[in-house]
């Protein structure tokens, strides 16, 4: 048994962080709290994502960023200029919309360079801008295409250059993946953080996919019925969340009612927590190991799910090599369990072997 970990969501002021600084944002709509006294702190060049379930607060806190929202209460700090009492047009963030919000009858160099005209900025320096961004996301040779004729992810990229033409000090992405297909997905990720970390731009993204979360970020501040549950980096919140909601909704978990002891589960009231890679088969016994019969086996890919029955408890285990069968005896053995009372994390065990 070791102590539980140190919080790092405790409640107070955060100091500026230099990107972008929050402290006590409060709103309420249609009389209920939405958005509860709410602490974020991101440092510069950090992208930070918001991810949490639905209906949870994400966008709401994102729109008040953007200025597109008034909050009840708090404060919004971006480099360490107050920004809270103005317009979106005059805050030094650029936020990409979910639908990316393109016009359709505007070619791409037209929707990029928009905000620069509204800006009253020459069209030779426009010209300039938006060749350059338009470069720097691969779309030049789409600089006279409109967007109904382009791909889903190159829509999406257009938005990402009409935000960052800009050159905003804080870039805003409400779901910027969310109206892609799986693979595509995966690659226009990639091309955002990479883009991302060139610049060095203070980002923060609304996602509620937590392995988009988890492959882009260095913070992910999880939320929870308006407030943030935890905000750690992604390896620290799979490793050691700090409670049993940020648990289950960061990777997969086997939660049983009971305690362990020696290996073998017991009854009790507390919650145990065990990630399937930490429920360990093998086809010979081993320290705390228990005989174990394969129910079912889903495989996944480059692993296999595996649902085994011990004498204690049934099991969920991710394994990888050759696919085991329903009906296979097997020993299972917990590798490391994570014990929550009342939600909150109180101890972490982990047997020998
Ligand atoms: N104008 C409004 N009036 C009343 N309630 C609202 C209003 N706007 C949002 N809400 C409520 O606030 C809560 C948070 O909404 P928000 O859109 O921020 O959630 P979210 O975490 O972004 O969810 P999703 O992932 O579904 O977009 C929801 O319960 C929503 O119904």
């Amino acid at each position: 048994m070791t102590e539980p970990p140190a919080s790092s969501t405790k409640p107070g002021t955060p100091a500026s962080d230099g990107g972008l600084t929050i402290r006590g944002l409060h709103k309420i709509l249609g009389g209920r709290t939405i958005i509860d006294n709410l602490d974020l702190s991101v440092k510069e060049g950090e992208l930070v994502s918001l991810l949490g379930p639905s209906g949870c607060g994400k966008t709401t806190t994102l729109r008040m960023i953007a200025g597109f929202l008034e909050p009840d209460s708090g404060s919004i700090e971006v480099e360490g200029q107050e920004v809270s009492h103005l317009g979106a047009e005059n805050r030094p963030s650029a936020m990409v919309f979910q639908n990316y919000a393109l016009w359709p009858h505007m070619t791409v160099a037209k929707n990029v360079g928009f905000p620069l005209k509204l800006r009253k900025m020459s069209k030779a320096e426009i010209k300039d801008r938006v060749e350059a961004v338009l470069e720097l996301v691969s779309l030049l040779h789409h600089k006279d295409s409109k967007p109904p004729r382009i791909s889903g992810g190159e829509q999406q990229r257009v938005a990402l250059a009409r935000a960052l033409v800009q050159e905003p000090k804080l870039l805003l992405l409400d779901e910027p993946l969310s109206n892609l297909d799986a693979k595509l997905r995966v690659k226009v990720r990639e091309d955002i953080r990479k883009i991302q970390q060139e610049l060095g731009i203070t980002t923060v993204i609304v996602t509620h996919d937590q392995e988009e979360a988890m492959s882009m970020s260095d913070r992910i501040a999880v939320m929870n019925a308006g407030r943030i549950e935890q905000y750690s980096t992604p390896e620290t919140l799979y490793a050691r969340p700090e409670t049993e909601f940020v648990a289950t909704f960061i990777g997969s978990m086997n939660r049983l009612e009971g305690s362990l002891n020696n290996g073998l589960i017991t009854a009790g009231p507390d919650i145990l927590g065990i990630r399937p890679e930490d429920v360990i088969l093998a086809d010979a016994p081993f320290a705390d190991a228990v005989p174990a019969t394969v129910e079912r086996v889903v495989p996944r890919g480059h692993f296999q799910e595996v649902y085994v029955r011990r004498a204690d408890a049934q099991l969920r285990s991710f394994v990888s090599g050759e696919l085991m069968q329903p009906g296979q005896q097997t020993y299972a053995g917990i590798r490391k369990a994570m014990t929550f009372r009342d939600g909150r994390l109180v101890a972490e065990a982990g047997a020998a072997h």
